[in-house]
């Protein structure tokens, strides 16, 4: 099943931008290790952020159906959704699944476990990408990329029917920027010192602290031989799509870590069990 070009998303045109997105939350399961009143309060408490992880990724894998063509995230979340998608497909209960894997590394886990593969040129219609992010808000708007994979992952999401983002607890935010880490800028390397000051000078994103990411003793590079340049908030970001819009506009930044607009199902696994939040 592949879906027709006009199903791939578009940017929201600047009208709708400023509008908080319609969140609701569509269902909340008790963890799956929940197996009796008593035992539920053990297993809960137990729970580690992987056990949690791997929660919401068992949930994503549910929306899979088979002849879908998926866009395979990236990170130690959408890792959990890769394998599971690789075991259904290996006992025979997915068949005929296309991945387009979003970094080298997804490339090389879904290569190994067998899932057959395609590049976004070849598969340029997605039903259904499936991956984790650092931050989430309670729009459901997201930073992604501390793991690397911004660029690629962006260009598979935007061209997916379905997004569906994948988190524990730990990713909520009240506003994005706010859990004081990273927010990852990818950058041409030329000259990327003139942009790492730009970029810490920008008023749309002002008060933060810019900082190439390092790999070592060396710049970090990513699966697009560029260098990232990670902004560290103090406070919450004040208007995500101002700041999206201004990084968009500077020569020599490639793609941002603000993935605003994008996510339309995010399943978010807690202590208490999974939460399923839609964007209306
Ligand atoms: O570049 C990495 C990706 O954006 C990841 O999806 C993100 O960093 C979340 O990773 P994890 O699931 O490992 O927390």
């Amino acid at each position: 099943m592949v879906a027709p070009a006009a199903a791939c998303r578009s940017p929201a045109p600047a009208s709708s931008l400023r509008r908080a997105a319609m969140v609701v939350t569509r269902s909340f399961t008790p963890l799956r290790l929940r197996r009796s009143r008593r035992g539920a309060l053990a297993c809960a408490a137990a729970l580690t952020q992987d056990e949690l992880k791997k929660e919401a990724a068992w949930k994503a894998v549910d929306y899979v159906e088979s002849g879908m063509v998926l866009g395979l995230g990236t990170g130690s979340t959408a890792a959990f959704a890769v394998e599971r998608i690789g075991n259904l497909l290996k006992d025979g209960t997915l068949k005929d699944i296309v991945g387009v894997p979003t970094s080298v590394r997804t490339y090389e886990q879904a290569k190994g476990l067998g899932i057959p593969l395609a590049t976004l040129d070849e598969q340029p219609n997605i039903d259904l990408a499936i991956d984790g992010a650092d931050e989430v808000d309670p729009n459901l708007d997201v930073v992604k990329g501390r793991g690397g994979a911004l660029l690629r992952e962006k260009m598979v999401e935007m061209a997916s029917k379905k997004f569906v983002c994948i988190v524990d607890e730990t990713k909520l935010v009240a506003g994005l920027g706010g859990s004081q880490d990273a927010m990852p800028v990818e950058i041409v390397q030329f000259c990327w010192k003139y942009n790492l000051q730009r970029l810490q000078n920008l008023p749309e994103v002002s008060g933060c602290e810019a900082k190439l990411r390092m790999d070592g003793d060396k710049p970090y590079v990513t699966d697009n031989s560029n260098y990232i340049v990670d902004l560290y908030f103090k406070n919450p970001i004040k208007d995500a799509h101002a700041a999206a819009k201004a990084m968009e506009g500077m020569e020599g930044i490639v793609d941002h870590g603000l993935f605003l607009d994008m996510v339309d199902v995010c399943i978010i696994a807690g202590k208490g069990g999974v939460e399923v939040k839609e964007r209306k």
